[in-house]
């Protein structure tokens, strides 16, 4: 990472340019599922304390992204997508996001052992760490399997909202990390294909980079099959109700008949990939709907 391919830093940065050092657009879903994990715990928790514990899972999350953009300036300035970003538009120096990110990780991490018990601590402390150094330090710019793996960090949440009401982790969060991780590759590979053009200038092996375009969307539609064995599993199990099983197979239902249009399909220079953006959009639908429909699931039965 060489600081000197970044411009020099002329606008003083405001809270907005903090607030975007935390990606909170993406941020939000992942948020959200932290808090389905807790709603859904058994037993409860103290609305003040349970406030608390998203509050800790939104600001680890954002110290994540933090870092995440500190240790990738130079290739977000390479991205059409990334080039506005704080760093590479040169409105922050690095100094100042990697002690952003670095002081919020601690915090949150802190606050979510003293507010809760230190097992949600820890689970959020290994996600922070994840996508820090093993994502985006170490797969991300190595191997095309960087998001599969990597993708672990994002998976996280239901288990920290979990553990942060019972203290433990079982079958039912462990369920959903799993239904988290398998989504993680359809959800980027999707996007990967209509953007790929600037990962390649960045240098960053991203599957339909390295692989080309046949083989990601094949393993798009292969990963979206036990992504939705696990979606639908909860109900058989018994784990969740019958408003949580219909709703599952419905959703999953649209997104496998999705994946599918796109695993087949082969792109035209004029259909400006249509398909792969709809897949895309439903893929972070479907995880609001189908996170929202547990906890709606465990209110009603
Ligand atoms: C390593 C795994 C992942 C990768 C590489 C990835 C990549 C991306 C990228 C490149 C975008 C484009 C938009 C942007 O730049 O802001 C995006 C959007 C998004 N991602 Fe992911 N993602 C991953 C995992 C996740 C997870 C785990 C969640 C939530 C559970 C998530 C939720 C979202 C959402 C909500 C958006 C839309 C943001 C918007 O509305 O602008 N992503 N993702
Ligand atoms: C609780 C906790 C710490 C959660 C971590 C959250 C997490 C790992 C989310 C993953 C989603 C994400 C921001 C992917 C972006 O990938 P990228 O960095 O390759 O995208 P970019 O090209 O836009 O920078």
């Amino acid at each position: 990472m060489t600081p000197a391919t970044l411009p020099s830093t002329s606008i003083p940065a405001d809270w907005r340019d903090f607030l975007a050092l935390t990606k909170p657009s993406v941020m939000r879903l992942v948020v959200f599922t932290g808090l389905c994990g807790l709603l859904v715990a058994p037993g409860g928790i103290h609305p003040v304390l349970g406030f608390t514990a998203i509050l800790c899972i939104a600001l680890g999350a954002g110290a994540a992204g933090a870092l995440n953009q500190w240790y990738e300036a130079d290739v977000d300035a390479k991205m059409k997508r990334t080039e506005q970003r704080p760093l590479p538009a040169g409105r922050m120096d690095r100094q100042s996001a990697l002690h952003f990110g670095v002081g919020l990780s601690f915090f949150s991490v802190i606050l979510m052992g003293v507010a809760t018990n230190w097992l949600a601590a820890g689970i959020l402390a290994v996600s922070i760490l994840f996508y820090v150094i093993v994502y985006t330090m170490w797969l991300k710019p190595r191997t095309p399997q960087n998001i599969v793996i990597g993708g672990a960090a994002g998976a996280f949440p239901p288990l920290i909202g979990w553990a942060a009401v019972t203290g433990d982790v079982s079958a039912l969060p462990a369920l959903l990390f799993l239904i988290v991780f398998l989504w993680t590759p359809p959800h980027f590979w999707a996007l990967a294909l209509w953007v790929r053009i600037d990962y390649a200038a960045a240098g960053i092996p991203m599957l339909p980079v390295v692989a080309g375009e046949r083989t990601t969307r094949r393993q798009i539609f292969l990963y979206t099959l036990p992504m939705a064995a696990a979606a639908v599993a909860p109900w058989p199990l018994g784990l969740a109700g019958p408003v949580y099983g219909i709703s599952a197979i419905a959703l999953t239902g649209w997104f496998l008949v999705r994946a599918a249009i796109v695993g087949f399909r082969q792109s035209t220079p004029d259909d400006a990939m249509k398909p792969e953006k709809a897949l895309f959009a439903w893929s972070i639908l479907y995880l609001f709907l189908i996170f929202g429909a547990l906890v709606a699931d465990h209110w009603l039965s």
